[in-house]
C-alpha cells in the first residue's frame, strides 16, 4: 500500500476531470417527457407571436379615424355588424361607422385598427340590430397586440443547452414542438463497497450500518439530471470487487463507487484501479471533506472513487461528478452557481485545506446569509438533510467569524417562502 499521496487543489482536480468531458448523444422525446431535460437544438420561433393582430380586451373593434372628433358632447354611434370570439374571424371588411364586438384573443377584423373596452362603450339594441356609442377618440393601434410584437418568425428564443422548465415547455408547445431534441441522459452506475453495509430493509446488527451512500448518490445523480443505475453493494473482497467494477464499466457512461479509497487494509479501490490499468487522475485533493476522493479513467470512461464517509461522498459528487454530467448533458454552464454570502455564525476550526461546509442559505434583509448545517465532520450524515449549499472556506491558519464574506456553492432551493 502506497501511503504517500500528493494532494492537488480542488480547481485542478476539476480541470483534470473536465479534460475528459464530452457532450453526449441526442434523442427525440415527446414534449410530455421533456421536463428537466436539456434541449439539443435552439428553440426557434416557427411563427410570429401573436400570429395575427389580436385584441387584448373584450370590447369593440373600430376604425380610429371614425373616432377623431368624438367627445362627451359629441358622441359617435356605430353599427355593430357582428360578434367575433377568440378562434373566430370577422366575415367582412370594416367600413365607416361600423364596429365589431370582439373578445380577448380574437383577430382584429380587417379594416379596424383599435379596440375600445366594453367599460367605455354604451350599447343599445332594437330588434336584431345593435349600436354602440363612444364618447372619446381612439388612437391607431390602441389596444391592439400587433402581430409579431412579442417575437418574430425565426427568432431564437431559448439556446440549446438549456434545461426545460415550465416556461420552456410552454414555448415548445406554442411553436408545435411535439417532439423535442434533447441530450441523452448519461447512465451513472453506483456501487457501495464495504463489508459493514446492510441494505435499507435489513435489521441493524452490531458492527454493521445501513448503506446510505448509494441511496444518497442515486438521488444526487437524479437531481443532476442524469440516470442512476444502482448496481448493489459489494463486500471488501478484491476478486469480487474487481470483477464487479470491470464488468460494470461496459454498461455505463460513468461509474461511481463509494468507500474503500483510503489507505486501510480493506480499502481496495487503489488496487482495483491498478489491476484495471486505469489512469488515476488524482487520489488526494486539498479539501475537506473528501480529501481521499479519487478519479480514474479506463476504456474512455471515468470512475469516481468517492469516499465512504457520507459527507465526503456527498461533497465529492457535487464538486467532481456533477459538472462532467452537466457537460455530457450539453449544459453550457456545467458548474453549480456560486454566490457571495455572509457567514451566519462562527466557524472556528481552521484547516490547511479548503473546507466545504454543508450549509443552508437564508435571505435576511436583502442579504444572502449562509449557515453551517449541523455537525461538520466527514463521517456525518445528519447535516446533509438540511444542506442546500456548500460554504467554501479557504484553507489557512484561522477560523471564520459570523459576518465574514464567504463563497457559497448553491445546490438547490429547499425552503418555501412566506405568504406574499
Ligand atoms: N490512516 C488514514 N486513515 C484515514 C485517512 C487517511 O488519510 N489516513 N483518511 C480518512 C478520510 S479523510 C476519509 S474520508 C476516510 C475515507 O475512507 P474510505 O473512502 O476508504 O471509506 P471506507 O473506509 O470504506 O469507509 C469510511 C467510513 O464510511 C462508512 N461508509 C462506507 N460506505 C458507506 C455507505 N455506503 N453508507 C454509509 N456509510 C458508509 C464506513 O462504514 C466508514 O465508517 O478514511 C479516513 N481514514
Ligand atoms: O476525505 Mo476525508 O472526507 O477529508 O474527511
Ligand atoms: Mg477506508
Amino acid at each position: 500500500m502506497n501511503l504517500h499521496r500528493t494532494p492537488i487543489p480542488v480547481n485542478e482536480a476539476v480541470e483534470k476531470i473536465m479534460e475528459h468531458s464530452r457532450t453526449g448523444e441526442t434523442e427525440y422525446i415527446g414534449i410530455n417527457e421533456a421536463d428537466g431535460r436539456v434541449i439539443a437544438e435552439d428553440l426557434v420561433a416557427t411563427h410570429p407571436i401573436p400570429p395575427f393582430h389580436k385584441s387584448p380586451y373584450d370590447g369593440f373593434a373600430l376604425r380610429s379615424k371614425d373616432t377623431t372628433h368624438l367627445s362627451k358632447d359629441n358622441p359617435g354611434r356605430f353599427v355593430v355588424t357582428e360578434t367575433v370570439g377568440a378562434g373566430s374571424r370577422a366575415s367582412g371588411f370594416m367600413k365607416e361607422g361600423e364596429t365589431v364586438r370582439i373578445m380577448t384573443g380574437a383577430e382584429i377584423p380587417p379594416g379596424a385598427d383599435c379596440v375600445a373596452m366594453f367599460e367605455i362603450c354604451q350599447t343599445e339594441e332594437k330588434g336584431d340590430q345593435s349600436w354602440m356609442t363612444l364618447k372619446r377618440p381612439m388612437d391607431p393601434n390602441q389596444n391592439i397586440i400587433l402581430q409579431g410584437s412579442e417575437t418574430t418568425i425565426n427568432e431564437k428564443l431559448v439556446s440549446k443547452g438549456s434545461r426545460v422548465n415550465p416556461g420552456v415547455k410552454a414555448l415548445l408547445a406554442t411553436f408545435g414542438y411535439a417532439k423535442v431534441k434533447v441530450y441523452k441522459k448519461p447512465v451513472v452506475g453506483v456501487f457501495a463497497t464495504g463489508t459493514e453495509l446492510l441494505e435499507v430493509e435489513e435489521e441493524l446488527i452490531p458492527g454493521k450500518i445501513r448503506n446510505s451512500n448509494a441511496y444518497m448518490i442515486v438521488s444526487q445523480i437524479e437531481r443532476a439530471g442524469a440516470e442512476a443505475r444502482y448496481l448493489g453493494k459489494l463486500v471488501d473482497n478484491l476478486p469480487t470487487c474487481f470483477q464487479a467494477v470491470a464488468s460494470a464499466i461496459q454498461d455505463v457512461d460513468f461509474l461511481i463507487t463509494t468507500g474503500g479509497v483510503s489507505v486501510g487494509d480493506f480499502d481496495l479501490m487503489p488496487e482495483i484501479y491498478e489491476k484495471l490499468g486505469a489512469e488515476v487522475l488524482f487520489n488526494k485533493v486539498a479539501m475537506r471533506p473528501g480529501s481521499v476522493t479519487t478519479a480514474a479513467s479506463v476504456q474512455g470512461k471515468l470512475l469516481f472513487g468517492l469516499s465512504g464517509n457520507p459527507s465526503a461522498c456527498y461533497v465529492g459528487f457535487e464538486l467532481f461528478t456533477f459538472p462532467i454530467l452537466q457537460r455530457h448533458l450539453g449544459r453550457t454552464h456545467p458548474y453549480h452557481r456560486t454566490v457571495q454570502a455572509t457567514l451566519g455564525r462562527d466557524f472556528k476550526k481552521a484547516n490547511p485545506f479548503t473546507r466545504f461546509v454543508r450549509g443552508f442559505i437564508e435571505y435576511e434583509e436583502g442579504k444572502v446569509v449562509v449557515y453551517p448545517a449541523g455537525l461538520d465532520k466527514s463521517a456525518v450524515v445528519s447535516s446533509l438533510a438540511y444542506t442546500d449549499a456548500l460554504i467554501m472556506l479557504p484553507g489557512g491558519t484561522r477560523g471564520f467569524k459570523q459576518g465574514d464574506r464567504v463563497e457559497a456553492v448553491l445546490l438547490e432551493d429547499l425552503k418555501g417562502g412566506q405568504k406574499l
